[in-house]
């Protein structure tokens, strides 16, 4: 048994603690709010989060960082991605010094243009070997509602990856191994901003078709950049890549895809962030991998549209429009 510490206890970080446990680890998740914690610890429910999902009794919670991170072999980060930075400033030095510290974060920073296994291995000085990636096609609710799904663990050590597969293989949650951390990363990051633009196709009332162009020209951009990064381009084919986009783009579950379907029906961006609490992480993301694509000179007409949209400096009628009259090319350009 593995001591593992997740923080923090949103949505995902709360599923995959179910995964954590249910495989047999010993979790300590840290919340923010204190009765976020007490929620976890008197009831073994987190309500605001996951409601209804009945957490394994080897999960507790606290909002002591130094306390969910004493001990920890592995270190679970998810948080929202433009966050991640201050937060590690902070908990960094109450890491285990040989703890591998896994992302589930699925966005790039803005600014820096770094994806989340960069931010870590700058903030916190350690070895690629300690540093690993989870990505996939895994809505949190479903997650923890323990319906079947797979995932990738990516670690550029093969070996370390193995290890958390071990730690990470649940009754119903498969892990592959794989050492393309950058693809996965962007695999993740970018079928965010593309259910942002599949979503608005569904909030204008569009159907199949619209979404799946979307979809299919949405992976053509993500592997055209991914690849220019020197990603393997079969891990775009793969979970961490049309898996996840297909899920992502396809459900109702999907936050990215429900404020897309937002903009899409007319609701502002600011509009839309003041109805939730949950992180929808394309609408930063879509700026930092627009501008990724244009330092690596790769064409990105889907981020530049959605970013354009979560703006305010285009509709998602126009959107649609101007995609449908770009100029016209080869498929596989
Ligand atoms: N929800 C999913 O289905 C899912 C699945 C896979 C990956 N992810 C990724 O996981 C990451 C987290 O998403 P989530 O779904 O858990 O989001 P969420 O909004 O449900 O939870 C975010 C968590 O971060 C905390 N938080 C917010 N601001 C913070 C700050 N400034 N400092 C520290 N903590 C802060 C919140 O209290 C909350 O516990 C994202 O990158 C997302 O893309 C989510
Ligand atoms: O709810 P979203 O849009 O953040 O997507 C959740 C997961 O990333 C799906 O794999």
């Amino acid at each position: 048994m593995s001591k593992v510490a997740v923080l923090s206890a949103g949505s995902w970080g709360t599923s995959f603690s179910v995964v954590l446990g249910d495989a047999g680890n010993d979790v300590v998740l840290w919340a923010r709010r204190d009765e976020v914690a007490e929620n976890i610890n008197s009831k073994g429910e987190n309500s605001e989060y996951l409601p209804g999902i009945e957490l394994p009794p080897s999960v507790s919670a606290t909002t002591d960082h130094e306390e969910a991170l004493a001990g920890a072999d592995v270190v679970v980060l998810t948080v929202p991605s433009q966050t991640l930075r201050d937060n590690l400033a902070e908990w960094t030095p109450a890491i285990p010094r040989d703890a591998v510290m896994v992302s589930l974060m699925k966005g790039v920073e803005l600014g820096t243009l770094k994806r989340m296994s960069e931010v870590i291995a700058e903030v916190t000085d350690a070895d690629p070997s300690r540093i690993a990636v989870v990505s996939g096609p895994n809505l949190a609710k479903e997650i923890a509602r323990r319906e079947p799904a797979a995932s990738v663990v990516a670690c550029e050590d093969e070996e370390v990856a193995k290890r958390l597969q071990a730690l990470f293989h649940s009754p119903a949650f498969r892990p592959y191994t794989s050492v393309d951390v950058l693809g996965c990363e962007l695999g993740g990051a970018y079928k965010n901003v593309v259910a942002l633009a599949v979503g608005m196709a569904v909030g204008l009332g569009f159907g199949d078709n619209t979404t799946a162009s979307v979809i299919t020209r949405g992976l053509a951009e993500t592997a055209r950049l991914a690849m220019a990064q020197g990603a393997n381009p079969l891990t775009l084919m793969g979970l961490a890549g049309l898996g996840d986009l297909v899920a992502t783009c396809s459900s109702p579950l999907s936050r990215n895809r429900t404020f897309g379907e937002k903009l899409g029906q007319g609701m502002t961006t600011e509009q839309i962030l003041a109805s939730t609490r949950q992180v929808a992480e394309g609408a930063k993301s879509c700026k930092s991998l627009l501008d990724l694509a244009r330092r690596t000179g790769v064409d990105a007409p889907i981020a530049e549209h959605v970013d354009a949209v979560v703006d305010g400096r285009m509709t998602a009628t126009e959107m649609m429009d101007s995609f449908i009259a770009r100029d016209t090319k080869a498929e596989t350009d």
